[in-house]
């Protein structure tokens, strides 16, 4: 089973029907199930949009997919570039991540089991192939690299995004702690961002979301023929590391 998390201006894209709350041990998360081809979509802001970045129940949501029996996420974002040749309307997959959230729950052992989980990969290397393979096979321009995730609301500072601007080659507020919480669970999880602006600095004009929510309505056709590629893809059986990852992670 896969599952889709959409966020900023996919609701509206990946229109789902009825909404069913999963209950869990972290909360409720509320998701659409299409059971005809086996997927689960989940709107990390909810299909209003009214769940800020800094508010959303990553735990709750992504133990929600696992209890449905979903193995793969393809996790879909919005981003600011950090580089001048990441432009806005490309898209980009990340490897890699810096985290600067502050109030978070990050993680599932935070009671009697200790895991220390491994993030040399913390994107499944499948998955990311895939997207690449599609994106590459429909001509769509893509950037791959160094995800940096802020607390949010709030957008960056340009001195914070000259610091980031060292140290990664996208901004967003929602990629972690999602990507690991998805591999403590041994899930397969990969990000497809959508460059919808130049950062804070980089830009020559004040953020705004409605340069978000225009960029992202502009890249609509091209993410849906993404999603739909990858949800029809035939991954065959898992052979990643993210499967077998508390493998040597829990101290006994
Ligand atoms: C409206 S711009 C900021 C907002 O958009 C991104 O959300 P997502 O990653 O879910 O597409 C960013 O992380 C912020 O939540
Ligand atoms: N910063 C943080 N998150 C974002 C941005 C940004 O510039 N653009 C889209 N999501």
């Amino acid at each position: 089973m896969i599952g889709i998390i959409g966020g900023t201006g996919i609701a509206s894209i990946l229109k789902g029907d009825k909404e069913e709350i999963i209950n869990t041990k972290y909360g409720k998360a509320k998701v659409v199930i299409d059971k005809e081809s086996d997927v689960v979509l989940l709107f990390r802001h909810g299909i209003k949009h009214n769940i800020p970045p800094h508010k959303i129940n990553y735990r709750a949501n992504i133990y929600a997919l696992k209890k449905l029996g979903v193995e793969r996420i393809l996790a879909i974002n919005s981003v600011g570039s950090l580089k001048e040749n990441l432009k806005p309307g490309m898209f980009f997959i990340p490897n890699d991540f810096i985290e600067f959230t502050k109030k978070r729950e990050e993680t599932f052992y935070d009671e009697e089991k200790v895991v220390h989980i491994d993030m040399t990969e913390p994107y499944c290397p499948d998955l990311r192939n895939v997207l690449k393979k599609i994106s590459e096979r429909n001509n769509f321009s893509y950037g791959e690299g160094v995800y940096v995730c802020t607390e949010g609301p709030r957008f960056e500072t340009k001195k914070e995004i000259e610091i980031y601007k060292n140290w990664g080659d996208v901004v967003g507020m929602t990629g972690y702690p999602e990507v690991v919480l998805a591999r403590e669970l041994e899930m397969c999880y990969a990000s497809l961002c959508s460059i919808t602006n130049y950062a804070c600095g980089i830009s020559k004009n004040v953020l705004t979301v409605d340069e978000v929510l225009e960029k992202i309505k502009e890249m609509e056709d091209k993410i849906l023929r993404i999603v739909e590629e990858f949800i029809n893809y035939d991954f065959g059986e898992r052979k990643c590391i993210c499967k077998d990852a508390l493998k040597h992670a829990v101290i006994e």
